[in-house]
């Protein structure tokens, strides 16, 4: 069967979004081909997926749908060794965090270009995707990408201007709330949890406020109000929050992010 996607790139987003293809039926492990530098790591794509795997990028950028899932500071190092044979793709889609459209299109001439920013979640299909084209996408190309990371998750679509904004806060999110979750745990410890006790109970408060928020559609200060009882337990923690400045860490880890992922397409 003739390879449909490329990938270049064959990390942990790699296979996040591949696993999801392939388990969506939007691709055939046939249709895939992964271009991948580390021997030990093409064999566990090739044995987890089934997917075509390679050490050449020339052979993936063969691909009709080429998807760049390197890092953003080796991406001209891969784009300088492309031949121009295979740089061929009919679609480019990038999830390199920072690296602009003008960038990819200059690296691939004449081909359509799509800069995306989804996210880790996509592993369970609960990804969010921003996505964003440059001027030479048609329609079809659009509904093509969309299905792509449909797979993975909710698709937006966003002016590139703010795709560095996405990345700090839906691209970087993850991060932020790991920690939140595994701080919530070590503080049910500190309180005199077990362990197990308190990383189940972590994980599920925020998995269940989130569902709850997702449902409802009720604002969060909402539900924060919901939980607050005068005089209780939890305004005596948001006082501690508030007083370690947990409201602004949160703001200025997402400006932060948004600063280097502009930094990266310098
Ligand atoms: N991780 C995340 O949560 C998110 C990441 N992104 C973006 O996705 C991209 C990939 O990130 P992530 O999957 O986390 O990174 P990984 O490091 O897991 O994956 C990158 C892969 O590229 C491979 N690679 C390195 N050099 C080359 C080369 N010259 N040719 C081909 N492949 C090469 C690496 O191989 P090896 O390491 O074996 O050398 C590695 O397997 C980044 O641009 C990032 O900005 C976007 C959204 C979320
Ligand atoms: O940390 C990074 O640079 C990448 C981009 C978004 C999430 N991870």
């Amino acid at each position: 069967m003739a390879v449909k996607l490329g990938v270049i790139g064959g990390g942990v987003m790699a296979s996040a979004i591949v696993s999801r293809l392939l388990a969506g039926g939007t691709y055939q492990s046939t249709e895939i081909l992964i271009s991948e530098p580390t021997l030990s790591q093409r064999e566990a794509l090739h044995q987890q997926y089934g997917v075509g795997v390679t050490d050449d990028n020339n052979l993936a950028a063969m691909s009709p749908v080429l998807m760049l899932a390197i890092k953003p500071q080796v991406f001209d190092r891969v784009v300088a060794q492309l031949s121009p044979l295979s740089n061929n793709p009919q679609l480019v889609l990038s999830i390199l965090a920072g690296v602009k459209i003008a960038q990819l299109e200059g690296a691939f001439p004449d081909r359509a270009v799509i800069r995306t920013m989804p996210n880790t979640p996509a592993t369970v299909g609960m990804g969010i995707t921003a996505l964003s084209a440059g001027a030479r996408v048609d329609a079809a190309q659009i509904e093509l990408a969309t299905q792509i990371f449909q797979a993975v998750g909710e698709v937006i679509t966003v002016p590139e201007s703010l795709l560095d904004a996405v990345t700090g806060l839906s691209g970087s999110g993850p991060a932020y709330i790991a920690i939140a979750i595994e701080a919530l745990a070590d503080g049910g410890v500190a309180a005199g949890l077990p362990r197990p006790i308190a990383d189940r109970l972590a994980l599920q408060t925020v998995l269940g406020t989130a569902t709850l928020l997702n449902e409802s559609q009720i604002h969060p200060a909402q539900l924060k109000d919901r939980v607050t009882s005068p005089g209780g337990t939890t305004i005596a923690g948001i006082t501690k929050l508030e007083q370690a400045g947990f409201r602004s860490a949160l703001i200025e880890a997402v400006i932060a992010a948004a600063t280097r992922s502009q930094e990266l397409g310098k």
